[in-house]
């Protein structure tokens, strides 16, 4: 037989399996009715277990693996084919509609802000930029801060989630988990480390460095060229800053900003000791109610995927279907449980168009623990 010959036979399998094809999806869309009118979910774990052994039996060992993965994507077709069907008046996106109604305000300039840290930290330049007047709070620990958002104290939090020399702000990532929460906006900003000391005290003199890990971890080169140095961690920039300065000792040095050397009354003895010069740190505000103000043009969520073979890749292509840019994947642990992961997405794509809405409502429906973590613009 010629390849000709061959080719031919396979345009004539083709042409029969898109005749089944057809006749299968035609099929669920009668299965998806008959869901609509009895309230049950599109997702119905048992029966597609029941499918994929059955075509593993039938396929032969083989062929067994190649099967899987075309009735996997059959299946994945199938419930999408499916959602269409669902009425898409889901009560995320109506939550997402009135939250977006509200838009005749724009973003505040006067709020209640809770920041990490004391005064002169990152997460307090953060808030001065994203508020032009915000009366911020200060918390010792991350937790202080989505606690304070979650019980109303402030209407807004500040929290760095991720560097761009140091990575992302691991123990950020484990609250999100823990609170309710929404993000109304983000803003990057440059970040630059100086070396400061008491009035007179020069470099030599310097036998110990106190500053928050990411600090550290930015500025290892520096730290590096300075082996005699000993690194001591503190909770945050701007306390060890402080530390410094309430200190007698005239052999210690804090990793600060040149803000809070000035606050502080600190000599700076090193300036950009960071790793690179572009060092640029990312804040997400928060806040306890969802709002989404004009211009919000990227989406965050949280979600744990099934345990199985390729649900990761689906999803990413739906996104890829969809035009959606993906500028962030995180998998934390989830806590309790062994080697399950929990997801974490910050994508580009307009939250005020109906593709959008309809994802989202097919992974709120679909998903075990789908969570909407906001729609925001991001400012620099
Ligand atoms: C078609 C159905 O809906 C979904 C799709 C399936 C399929 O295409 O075989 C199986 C189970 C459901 O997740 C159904 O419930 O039978």
């Amino acid at each position: 037989m010629d390849i000709k010959d061959l080719r031919k036979e396979i345009n004539q399998i083709d042409g029969q399996l898109l005749k089944l094809f057809l006749k299968r999806m035609n099929a669920s869309a009668q299965i998806v009715k008959y869901k609509i009118q009895n309230e049950l979910p599109v997702f119905d774990r048992g029966r597609e277990r029941e499918v994929l052994n059955r075509v593993a039996e039938l396929a032969g060992t083989e062929m067994e693996a190649y099967s899987n993965r075309l009735f996997n994507t059959l299946l994945d077709l199938s419930r999408a084919y499916q959602n269409q069907f669902i009425p898409h008046n889901s009560r995320l996106v109506q939550d997402i509609q009135a939250a977006t109604c509200e838009l005749t305000q724009p973003f505040p300039s006067k709020a209640n802000v809770a920041c990490q840290g004391t005064e002169g930290s990152y997460s307090q330049q953060a808030g001065d930029k994203l508020f032009s007047l915000p009366k911020l709070l200060f918390f010792s620990d991350f937790e202080g801060v989505f606690q304070a958002v979650e019980k109303g104290l402030c209407e807004y939090g500040i929290l760095p989630v991720e560097n761009s020399l140091a990575g992302t702000v691991i123990p950020v990532y484990d609250l999100m988990e823990k609170y309710k929460f929404y993000i109304v906006r983000s803003i990057r900003l440059r970040i630059n480390h100086t070396v400061q000391a008491k009035k007179g005290v020069t470099l030599g003199d310097i036998h110990e460095i106190v500053s928050h890990e990411q600090a550290i971890r930015q500025c290892s080169e520096f730290l590096k060229s300075h082996p005699h140095i000993k690194v001591t961690l503190f909770s945050n920039t701007a306390a060890a800053a402080k530390y410094v300065a309430d200190s007698d000792r005239t052999d210690l040095a804090a990793i600060s900003s040149e803000a809070c050397a000035k606050l502080y009354n600190l000599d700076v003895l090193s300036d950009q000791i960071q790793n690179r010069d572009n060092n640029y740190t990312r804040f997400i505000c928060i806040s306890k109610n969802m709002k989404i103000y004009p211009g919000a043009n990227k989406i965050s969520l949280m979600l744990a995927l099934p345990h199985k073979p390729g649900s990761l890749y689906t999803l990413l292509a739906k996104f890829s279907a969809l035009g959606f840019n993906l500028t962030k994947l995180e998998s934390r642990p989830m806590p309790g449980k062994d080697f399950e992961f929990l997801f974490y997405f910050d994508f580009e794509a307009s939250i005020y168009s109906p593709e959008t809405g309809n994802l989202l409502s097919e992974l709120d429906r679909s998903l075990e623990k789908f969570m909407f973590l906001g729609s925001y613009s991001e400012v620099f």
